[in-house]
């Protein structure tokens, strides 16, 4: 029996992993990553580093952020309280689906995962309070080659669920698009 199960998406190489759980009159037990089943995460499943994030208020962004190459990180974003609409932007060049985004509702109920490849942009929004994210990076944290995007760009039109509540005053300030991108888009 797979610990998981793989849902493809539209977008090539960007992944839905359904965590399988084994139940007893305790509760479940799944296995959260293995190197071994998922080793095309990041290009071997190896794990540089796992973060945790905590946000309070239903409606929250966060988001989009991605990290410039060579540190352009894989991530496998998990949501173990709550529930969020994760999305992920596809921003490799000469990708079919260039610019074009995907989205899944990730939840502590069904123990989904988003396994991201490196050239993506990544955001979510909370679905629910008090939403509790873990993601596995195959990249160590690289400051300096932070990038953005607005995240209510009307040149990705991401139909985030719920209106948005909260952001960062970094978010807000993330750039849109230039016109030239959009317009060769379509
Ligand atoms: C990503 C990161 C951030 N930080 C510091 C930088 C800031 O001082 C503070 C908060 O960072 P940030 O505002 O980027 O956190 P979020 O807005 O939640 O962004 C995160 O959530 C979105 C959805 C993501 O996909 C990114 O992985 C991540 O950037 O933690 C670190 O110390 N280490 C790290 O790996």
């Amino acid at each position: 029996m797979s610990r998981f199960d793989r849902i493809s998406t539209p977008i090539a190489g960007l992944i839905v992993v359904e965590r399988q759980r084994r139940g007893d009159d305790r509760g479940f037990f799944s296995r959260f990553f293995c190197r071994e089943a998922l080793a095309d995460f990041g290009g071997d499943g190896k794990i540089a580093q796992i973060n945790h994030t905590l946000t309070q208020a239903a409606g929250t962004i966060r988001g989009l952020h991605f990290q410039q190459a060579p540190h352009d990180e894989a991530k496998f974003v998990s949501c173990l309280s709550g529930a969020v609409f994760d999305v992920a932007v596809d921003l490799r060049p000469d990708s079919a689906t260039y610019l074009q985004w995907h989205g899944e509702v990730l939840s502590a109920d069904n123990g989904r995962s988003m396994m991201i490849p490196g050239g993506f942009a990544h955001g979510f929004q909370t679905l629910t309070e008090d939403c509790e994210l873990i993601y596995l990076h195959d990249k160590p944290y690289a400051p300096e080659a932070e990038g953005g995007l607005n995240p209510l760009d009307p040149g990705l039109a991401i139909a985030w669920p719920l209106p948005v509540s909260q952001m960062s005053p970094r978010d807000q300030a993330l750039p849109l698009l230039p016109n030239r991108i959009v317009a060769a888009r379509r």
